[in-house]
């Protein structure tokens, strides 16, 4: 695989007060071996957010005071990467990885397409990946909110903060909401003053959430935890939490052991990018493709969706096709029989499984 030498960015988002620069600190004062710079958005046209960060004697926190960060993204934080490259080559700042706190307010998909189009940074930088943090004790308040739903669908990520103030049952209300919203994410519950720094990092950095050679196997077990079997090797499968999530957001996850057409794939998610535009936020998953020794890898955010390919297939090992679909008022019947167009008949491995939650 080819060695990555450009800096990996974190986007932290999620809402207003929920503790993201709470976490962002975490990651500044204490040791755990990555010098980290921080791009900082600020709401207003005076910034208070950047004083509540801890100063690490480098000029290596930025403040955009632009206003929202999801409405003036491109130039803006294309701008503030490039200043950090330009203190780094002029004056020795040291950093290998960057951290972006947006606003409570602020929707991660614009900020997400900036590193997908805007080739001046990517020389430079990638995207690591979308952590969101949840406030465990106002989420269900929070739940019809739009920009809580987007900051949800995008992550790669979750932290839920603040488990100190809630009862365990509260706490398992919270899960259950986040896995019909996001099933993909994996979940990081903590009191974010005291859980130690190592756990966030794990958490945190090098998720390759939008690398397009690869999905993590976490990932991919935690979509499929939603999804059961109706009945012992009847090869259906059902949603499990389906309808327990908002009003119109919908997490889908399709999967299927049959082999799948690449040509129609192809076919097939432009024709879902079409039907959904801005309503498809996030989808990302592994593909089973006719005639291919490695996975496919797809990534998409919004109208961008790339196909590539990934990992061999190891000899023995069940090669299943696992997308998830994540967006506002997704139709699960349209997405099943789409996708379900391109499998190829009688070539399905051992018992059909197909599902979409
Ligand atoms: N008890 C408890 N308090 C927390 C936790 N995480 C954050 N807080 C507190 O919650 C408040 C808000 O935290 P911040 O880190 O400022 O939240 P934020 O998301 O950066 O807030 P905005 O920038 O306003 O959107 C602060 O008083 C934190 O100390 C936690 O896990 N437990």
């Amino acid at each position: 695989m080819a060695v990555r030498l450009t800096t990996p960015v974190t986007i932290v988002t999620g809402s207003l007060g929920s503790g993201k620069t709470t976490l962002v600190n975490r990651f500044l004062r204490e040791p755990h071996g990555a010098r980290i710079a921080v791009i900082e958005n600020e709401l207003g046209a005076v910034g208070v957010d950047a004083e509540f960060l801890s100063q690490t004697g480098e000029e290596t926190i930025i403040q955009l005071e632009n206003g929202c960060l999801c409405c003036n993204v491109r130039g803006d934080l294309a701008n503030a990467l490039q200043e950090l490259v330009q203190r780094a080559q002029a004056r020795g700042l040291n950093f290998d990885r960057v951290l972006i706190e947006t606003t409570g307010l602020a929707d991660p998909g614009p900020v997400i397409q900036t590193f997908l189009a805007e080739t001046a940074i990517e020389a430079w930088y990638h995207l690591d990946g979308v952590v969101t943090v949840v406030d465990a004790a106002h989420a269900t308040q929070q739940t019809e909110r739009t920009e809580f739903q987007h900051q949800l669908g995008y992550a790669d990520r979750i932290v839920v903060s603040k488990t100190d103030l809630l009862a365990p049952d509260a706490l398992a209300e919270v899960r259950a909401l986040l896995a019909g919203i996001n099933p993909r994410a994996p979940v990081l519950e903590a009191d974010l003053n005291t859980v130690p720094v190592r756990q966030l990092v794990d958490h945190v950095f090098d998720t390759r959430g939008f690398a397009n050679d690869y999905v993590p196997a976490e990932e991919l077990r935690q979509a499929l935890t939603h999804l059961r079997p109706l009945t012992e090797g009847d090869g259906k499968w059902r949603p499990v939490g389906a309808g327990r999530h908002t009003a119109d957001v919908r997490a889908c996850v399709y999967v299927s052991d049959a082999p799948l057409e690449l040509d129609l794939l192809n076919a097939a998610i432009d024709a879902l990018v079409g039907h959904y535009g801005p309503r498809l936020w996030r989808c990302k998953g592994i593909v089973h493709a006719l005639n291919h020794r490695s996975r496919l890898v797809v990534q998409g955010v919004q109208g961008l969706v790339q196909i590539n390919g990934g990992m061999m297939w190891r000899p023995f090992e069940a090669r299943r096709t696992v997308l998830v679909f994540i967006g506002q008022g997704l139709e699960t019947v349209h997405i099943q029989r789409t996708l379900g167009l391109c499998e190829v008949p009688g070539e399905r491995a051992g018992s059909a499984q197909k599902a979409v939650a």
